[in-house]
């Protein structure tokens, strides 16, 4: 069956094309048919066009003989009429106009109008090509959106995906897999570098590395093999040995700024962009490393042979908040030293230090290592291509003569040699060796870029010994297991400069001089360095937690981190050694270019309602009575309600989202469209969603919830829901307020009963618009479908949420009193548009409120009863002397009054120091989200009253 598959899926892609072709003929023809009639004098089709791609290709079809459709009746679900002239085809697609973002729904004429005025093209009009430039405005590229092309599109890439998998190797396949992290890590290496921008002036000859290096003061060798390995994933072109050029994919993520300008100012960068570039730099940022960490989370510990969780150990931390919020480094205490010491009670973290642990540091060049995890394996596959490097462009130097390949391969194996890097990395989860220089280790997941800094004070020999107090109630003891996982160790050899790199870096991590620290540090003599084969045999599988004491972050303790659904005890919390959920730490002081950035990330996100009309767009806005207020829930900085104000003139907005970013949003609209804040049209409203709708003047027409609920867990989003369920209108009175969810909606990879056929209609009508597919393909569509999967997980490692298949958002809505009246996704696309209308709460649900608000009373008053026990413990006089002293004890050096004083006041302050200390984890604690204030005081419903007075 495995032919007739592969035949059946080349046959798919073989009609997909056939598709594609006809609609572009189609197009070519009705413009030949239209400026005949309207010029006469240009007959001829001119060949040379004004698209801004650098590189023409010819035309793949004659358009000047219609082709025939294609379409072959068996297609199941939606199966396509013969295609009729475009006019008919776009009434109802959104095309981009002037941004991937654009919500305007363009009529034919429209796209006529706006074809024929801005590009004089006529019947040559191709698929883009891989070899040009991404420009959303030429023809070419506005055509992808036809229905029929994104359709055919996603069968294509579909087809192609499974076909790769069914006929390659499995260990290949594995291997891409396992090993495909290096394709975010290089596109983050690509983006931070700038050298899109850098090459966009090269055109199509490219640039050679030794000119960009030149440019961006990359290392050569490096910035090479990285160009490359995106070149061989058709990200770039090698148009020439070690010469490169953008092409159709990189070029989208162009800011479009000159170079010298973003190095000049590189926080600027993303400023006023369609936030592709900061999009890109978001995803291999921040989420590539949170989702590193996706299985040390999520793993149940009696499972985890190899990975022992280490406890979160933020409250430990000596390091300001800063540094330990730009990096997912962890911070320098006695345990990411020693290793993670076995969880100890949260209550008393913050006085004591954590116990050290066993091994540290682990060489995984070890040769055992190597045979352990089977590298040995790769040198059939290594023998394979010979050693010599392979060129994804033609190497003229390697056909030239036999002395050129032997030069070639000299320089790959040099290449091969161990790397110069200074930097050392301890794995997080690895026994600990000390680091041998013969090894030196490169960056790697937890040292980015921007981690590459300069080091932090190291931690003293003093540091630790004054935790080693005799008496103290935790001491520095022996582990009570060999193995204990190490947190990552950043380390470098004491004689080494600071890298010119690590200049403009803001974060300096935690890093270690090796030798130094640890025979000085460790508690005990460092055993034989153990390899991984030691490591894995030495812990049967089922073997319980390393502790019987238990921490408690959060609420969670570490034994059940696995099961927990808090937004705080994501992969990310791990990754990022943080206690906050994602955009609470976005907000702490180091961070404030990644929250720039997440702002104008959220912006290029559009790219997921380009297709088809999807998203927002499904709502019909234009019914809404002139005047009706639309809420944009969790707006950002308002990209959203900005095309919708310019689209909807009739309507009004209120953008709410947290202070600092509304107060971003304010900037952004300040400069682009001012007249729409002064007009009175738009407001934006610091409110934290967790709280009760304010009192809003106008009745909301619409709350709009664009890529909000897939930020939280269930728990978490029907409190938001609730909150706007409660201050809907349902209809009694003149209004009838609506709510609209845009998000993923995922599909099964399976066919879904519930989702075939046509709409339910009425009672919770649901219409699908799912893409079309035939089998063998999968129902979802496979790796066509693969974004939707892709932010799936990303939440889940984020904020321990996820995108909802259709069955969880139509629970979750109903949960808390919104009955989802319909669905709908454009073909091609998975990003949904769900309108729901107010319900009855259930009961259940009104229960499970009543029981939380008991609990969380239950627990403040233990809280409180905690703090003043504590207190009390201290006795009436706090712990001060209860005798005055006497001269004598002065004259006799027994009683040093000024000593006194001071130790007195030193326990003062720590006294106070952990009282704050309690009070920020409550704040963040995922049972408190709720009672987090953001700055709806009084006076903002006062000055919107005065906003809206008119009204
Ligand atoms: C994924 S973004 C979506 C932004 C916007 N809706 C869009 O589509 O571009 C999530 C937004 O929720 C905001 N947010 C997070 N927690 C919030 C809270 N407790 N109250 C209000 N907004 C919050 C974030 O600041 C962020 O702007």
């Amino acid at each position: 069956m495995t032919i007739a598959d592969l035949r059946a899926l080349h046959a798919i892609i073989g009609d997909a094309i056939a598709d594609i072709e006809h609609v572009y003929a189609s197009y070519n023809r009705k413009y030949e048919d239209e400026d005949d009639s309207h010029d006469p004098h240009w007959r001829s089709p001119s060949p040379a066009s004004s698209e801004s791609s650098y590189y023409s290709t010819s035309t793949s079809f004659d358009s000047s003989r219609p082709s025939t459709p294609t379409h072959s009746s068996s297609f199941p679900t939606t199966p396509l009429e013969p295609l009729s002239p475009i006019e008919s085809k776009f009434p109802n697609i959104q095309i981009q106009l002037d941004s991937p973002f654009s919500l305007g729904k363009c009529s034919s004429r429209r796209l006529h109008t706006d074809f024929a005025d801005r590009v004089h093209m006529k019947n040559d009009t191709d698929f883009p090509s891989l070899f040009g430039i991404y420009d959303p405005n030429s023809p070419a590229e506005k055509l992808t959106a036809h229905p029929e092309v994104a359709s055919a599109t996603k069968r294509i890439v579909a087809a192609c995906g499974q076909m790769g998998v069914m006929v390659q190797v499995p260990f290949l396949t594995l291997c891409d897999g396992s090993m495909g992290y290096h394709l975010p890590s290089c596109l983050r290496f690509l983006e931070a570098s700038h050298t899109v921008e850098i090459l966009r002036d090269a055109g199509k000859k490219g640039m050679h590395v030794n000119d960009i290096a030149a440019k961006n003061g990359c290392d050569v060798g490096k910035l090479t093999h990285i160009l490359r390995l995106l070149a061989t994933h058709h990200f770039l072109t090698e148009v020439s040995a070690d010469t490169f050029a953008v092409n159709r994919v990189s070029s989208a993520m162009d800011t479009g700024k000159p170079w010298q300008d973003i190095l000049a100012s590189p926080e600027k960068k993303y400023e006023g962009t369609k936030g592709v570039a900061a999009f890109v730099a978001m995803c291999s940022d921040e989420l590539f490393k949170a989702a590193a960490w996706m299985t040390d989370t999520f793993l149940p510990p009696a499972i985890n042979s190899i990975v022992v969780r280490t406890a979160t150990p933020t409250l430990l931390s000596p390091q300001s908040p800063s540094i330990r919020a730009s990096s997912p480094l962890p911070p320098l205490t006695p345990s990411t030293i020693l290793g993670p010491a076995a969880p100890i009670l949260r209550g008393a973290s913050s006085r004591h230090p954590r116990r050290p642990s066993g091994h540290d540091f682990v060489d995984c060049q070890d040769s055992e290592c190597s045979k352990t995890m089977g590298l040995s394996g790769f040198d059939d596959h290594i023998g394979l291509v010979g050693g010599a490097e392979t060129f994804p462009c033609e190497d003229s130097q390697l056909s030239e003569s036999s002395e050129g390949i032997s030069k070639r391969s000299k320089s790959s194996w040099r290449e091969l040699s161990p790397p110069k890097s200074p930097y050392r990395l301890a794995s997080p989860w690895s026994p600990m060796s000390p680091p041998t220089s013969r090894h030196p280790r490169g960056p790697s997941n937890f040292l980015s870029t921007d981690d590459l800094t300069p080091p932090s004070p190291i931690i003293s020999r003093r540091t630790l010994t004054d935790y080693n107090v005799p008496g103290s109630p935790i001491s520095l003891r022996q582990p009570s297991r060999t193995f204990l996982p190490a947190s990552p160790v950043v380390t470098r050899p004491r004689s080494h400069s600071r890298h010119p790199s690590c200049i403009h870096s803001p974060s300096p991590p935690r890093l270690l001089s090796p030798k130094s620290s640890f025979s000085s540090l460790s508690p005990r003599p460092l055993s034989p360095k153990p390899s991984l084969t030691s490591l894995s045999l030495k812990f049967p599988l089922n073997s319980p937690p390393p502790s019987s004491e238990v921490t408690l972050v959060n609420g969670v303790s570490d034994a059940d981190v696995h099961l927990s659904n808090s937004p705080t005890r994501s992969p990310f919390n791990t990754a990022f050694r943080t206690e906050k959920e994602f955009f609470a730490w976005l907000e702490e002081k180091g961070n404030v270019g990644r929250l720039k950035r997440f702002g104008c990330a959220m912006t290029g996100s559009g790219g997921w309602e380009d297709v088809g009309g999807g998203g927002v767009l499904a709502f019909p806005w234009d019914t809404l009575p002139t005047g009706s207020l639309v809420v944009d829930v969790g707006g950002g900085i308002g990209s959203t309600s900005l095309l919708l104000a310019k689209k909807f003139e009739n309507l009004r907005f209120v953008v709410q989202d947290r202070v600092g970013v509304v107060k971003m949003g304010e900037d952004a609209w300040r400069e682009r469209a001012p007249e729409l804040l002064d007009g009175g049209r738009v407001m934006f409203l610091a409110h934290d969603f967790f709280t009760p709708q304010p009192t809003l003047p106008v009745p909301p027409a619409v709350f709009l919830l664009r890529v909000i609920t897939h930020d939280w867990p269930d728990d978490y989003a029907r409190k938001i829901l609730l909150n706007l369920r409660r201050a809907a209108l349902d209809g009694e009175g003149d209004v009838k307020t609506r709510l609209v969810v845009a998000d993923h909606v995922l599909p099964l990879a399976c066919e879904d009963l519930m989702t075939k056929g046509t709409a339910e209609e009425g009672d919770g009508l649901v219409e699908i618009r799912l893409p079309s597919w035939r089998p063998p393909l999968l129902s979802n569509l496979g790796k066509a479908s693969a974004n939707a999967y892709w932010m799936d997980l990303t939440m889940r490692c984020m904020f321990n949420s996820q995108e909802r298949t259709l069955r969880e958002m139509i629970t979750l809505l109903e949960s808390a009193g919104w009955k989802a009246m319909k669905m709908s996704r454009a073909e091609g696309s998975l990003f949904g548009c769900i309108i729901a209308e107010p319900c009855e709460i259930p009961s259940a649900t009104l229960i499970a409120e009543e029981e939380e608000q008991a609990r969380l009373k239950l627990q403040a008053a233990e809280e409180a009863e905690r703090e003043r026990s504590w207190a009390l413990s201290m006795g009436d006089t706090f712990g001060s002397r209860v005798y005055l002293p006497d001269a004598i004890d002065f004259d006799e050096g027994v009683f040093d009054w000024f000593g006194f004083r001071a130790v007195e006041f030193e326990r003062e302050k720590e006294r106070e120091k952990e009282k704050k200390r309690a009070r920020r984890r409550k704040a963040v604690s995922c049972m408190d989200v709720r009672e987090f204030r953001m700055g709806r005081e009084e006076e903002d419903v006062k000055e919107m009253e005065a906003f809206w007075g008119g009204l």
